[in-house]
Parts: structure tokens; sequence; C-alpha cells
């Protein structure tokens, strides 16, 4: 493969972005055991791709009073309440729901967010991330207007958690309350299984939706057209934070430059990272450099497409674009470094992965 310079000087994106969503406490439980205690939240998950990336945010998030991991973006602490806690049951969802690989308890829900914890300022892009129904319609509300785009996590809008136990339940998502707010959303993101509770042939009427399937890669559909984006290959140990860094790297590649079917591809990359580390995941700084590089090697535009509007959107898939797959694919091949040399919002010195018994799932 012929490879060409870098153009240089790489740049920093200098788009305004909002993160909404709670951070969380996660517990992940195997055959009646905890096998490791990890901060959680997808909006953990993002901060640390868009990190791993250089693309700054602002973040708005609660916590409670117990809220245990040092973080680079404070969260508001809610000095009456307590951190929201989920626990993962890895061993459930096969006999329970064949869609599942885990089984998700809400055991503990810090504050809601409400439109008025929101900065008093505009943003290029915000994301609705939340994981424990923090978000609610007003908030999201409140997020279309004083952002340019938004991009909404399903699972912020269609979780509903049983009254005694928390589990988790989906519901649809014209029952969810956030319907009609679909039309001033720029992108929605499910999971196959979350993507069950919505009609994505309407929804694409209005917005883009991108469905991912894990090992599979993902879609995206469009108005017009829709397209499969080819994953990576990956050794799963945990699938917790899959999603979310999906998330984080598609958007991180249409901040910087890239056209959505090559963007899906650094979501695809980051979701196939996650999975391979239990808990929150540490990136190589050496693989991180040369995804950044390629990265900016492919960049086709001059400017994110914030910029431009929704015109200027590039659905289909450029020409280049196996060979970004098979370039992006390479960087996992580089040596990787010592621990200390590895990146992470989060320090891990300070404890981001609590305690790790054994994984809770190997291999696929
Ligand atoms: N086992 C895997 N191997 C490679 N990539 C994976 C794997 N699991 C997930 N991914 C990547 O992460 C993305 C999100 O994973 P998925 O399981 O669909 O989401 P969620 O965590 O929301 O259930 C997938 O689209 C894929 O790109
Ligand atoms: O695995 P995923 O669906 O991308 O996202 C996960 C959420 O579903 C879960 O509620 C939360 O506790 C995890 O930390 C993570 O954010």
């Amino acid at each position: 493969m012929v490879t060409t310079p870098i153009p240089q000087p790489q740049t920093t994106p200098i788009q305004s972005a909002l993160i909404v969503g709670n951070y969380c406490h996660d517990v992940l439980l195997q055959g009646g055991a905890v096998v490791a205690e990890t901060l959680g939240g997808a909006a953990s998950f993002i901060s640390n791709v868009f990190s791993a990336l250089s693309v700054s945010f602002h973040l708005t998030s609660k916590v409670g009073f117990d809220f245990k991991y040092p973080v680079n973006h404070d969260p508001i602490v809610i000095p009456t309440s307590k951190t929201t806690v989920f626990h993962a049951y890895f061993d459930q969802g096969h006999t329970e729901n064949a869609h599942q690989d885990r089984v998700l308890k809400r055991v503990e829900v810090c504050d809601p967010i409400n439109p008025s914890d929101l900065p008093d300022k505009r943003f290029d892009f915000g994301m609705a991330v939340g994981v424990g129904g923090e978000i609610l319609p007003e908030t999201l509300e409140k997020m279309v207007e004083i952002c340019d785009a938004v991009f909404v996590d399903i699972q912020a809008l269609i979780r509903a958690f049983d009254k005694n136990e928390g589990t988790v339940k989906l519901v649809g998502l014209k029952e969810s309350g956030f319907y009609h707010l679909l039309p001033r959303v720029k992108f929605l993101k499910a999971s196959s299984e979350e993507a069950l509770f919505m009609d994505v042939e309407e929804v694409r009427q209005w917005c883009c939706v991108v469905v991912t399937h894990g090992k599979d890669g993902c879609e995206v559909f469009w108005k017009d057209g829709e397209m499969k984006i080819e994953p990576f290959g990956a050794n799963q140990v945990d699938p917790t934070g899959a999603g979310d860094s999906f998330l984080g790297g598609f958007v991180g590649g249409l901040v910087h430059g890239l056209v959505v079917p090559d963007a899906a591809l650094v979501g695809n990359l980051f979701g196939s990272l996650t999975v391979g580390q239990i808990g929150l995941p540490k990136f190589d700084l050496r693989l991180l450099q040369r995804i950044k590089d390629e990265v900016q090697r492919r960049k086709l535009q001059n400017t994110c497409w914030f910029e431009g509007g929704n015109d200027s959107m590039s659905f289909t898939k450029p020409d280049g674009h196996d060979e970004f797959h098979a370039s992006l694919a390479s960087t996992k091949l580089v040596p990787t470094c010592s621990i200390q040399e590895c990146q992470r919002d989060v320090p891990r010195s300070a404890g981001s992965v609590e305690q790790v018994i054994q994984p809770p799932c190997n291999g696929q």
C-alpha cells in the first residue's frame, strides 16, 4: 500500500461540544460474584475517546456524595444523593432474553439533569447520552435549542426501570415522551437490541440512524439510503461501553473532517478497542498516534460538517474507504507501550477499575 504524507501541522478541531449524561459506578457480576467495579456511564466512555482524539468538550453530569473515581471533567456533586449504580449480570441474559449479552439493574439513581443545569451558551454540537433516565424531555429540548446539531443515544430515551429490582427494560420510542423532538435531532444511535423499539423506516426520514451490531460492525440509515460499515477484529473480554466508545469515535471522526462512512469506521475501531478491556479502556499512546495520523491523511473535506450544515454531509462511501479500513486495522499491529505510557481521560493510578477478579466473559 502506498502511504501519502500526513498533512502538517495536525490541527485540533475547534468545534465546541457539550456532553450530557451522568457518570455512574458499574459493578460487573458473574456466577453470583463481583468480578470488577469500574467507573461507568456513556459520558465517561465518550470523554475517554474524545480525549484520545484531542476533541475538547464541556460535560454536564451529576454524581452523589459517594462518587469514588477521579475524573478530568468535574461533575456536579449532589450532597443529598448517591451516585447512579448499575449491576451488570453476565450470565442471565441468554436465559431471560436472547438479544442480551448482559442483564442490567440500576440499583442507585442520582438526580436528573434539568435544563437549568446546562451551560448558558451555544455549542456547535451536543450529545445526549444518559444511562439511568437522567435526561428529561425538557433537557433534550433545551439541548436542541442551544446546540447546532444533537447526537442522541437511544438508551437515554427508552430505558425504564423495574420498581423493585431496577432491572432495565426498554419502552417503544413512540411512548418514550421524546418522540416529538426527533425531527430536531441530527443522529440517533441504537444497538441492534434497542433498534427493535423504534420504527427505523419512520425515524430515518427525520434524522440519520446508526444501528450497531456488536462484532458485525454497524449500519447507517438516512433518508435516501443505507450502508453497512465493516467491523474490526477484537478479543472480547467485556462488552461494557462498546456502544458509547463507538459513538465517541464516530463523532470524533466527524469533528476531524471525515465523511459519515469513514467516521463510522473510526467508531467501529474504538468499539472494538473497548471490548478488549474491562471497564473504561486505556489506549496505547503509539496506537493513538497511528490512528490520528491515519485520520489526518484521510480527511477528505477541509471543514467539519457542522460548519457547513446538513447539506455538506456526505453519506455515500468515498473512494479509498476500504483502504482506510485496512490502514486503521493495521494501527492495531503496533507494539504496545507500558501502562505508564497509556492515555486515558481518567487517571488509572487512582483506580478507575477498582477490582478485577476475572474477565466477565471470554472470547465470543
Ligand atoms: N466483539 C466485538 N468485536 C469487534 N467489534 C465490536 C465487538 N463488540 C462491539 N464492537 C464494536 O462496538 C460497536 C458497538 O457495540 P454494540 O455491542 O453493538 O453496542 P452496545 O455496547 O451499545 O450494545 C459495534 O458496532 C462494533 O463496531
Ligand atoms: O455498554 P454500553 O451500552 O455502551 O453502555 C453502558 C450502559 O449501558 C450502562 O448502563 C453503563 O452502566 C455502562 O457504564 C455503559 O455506559
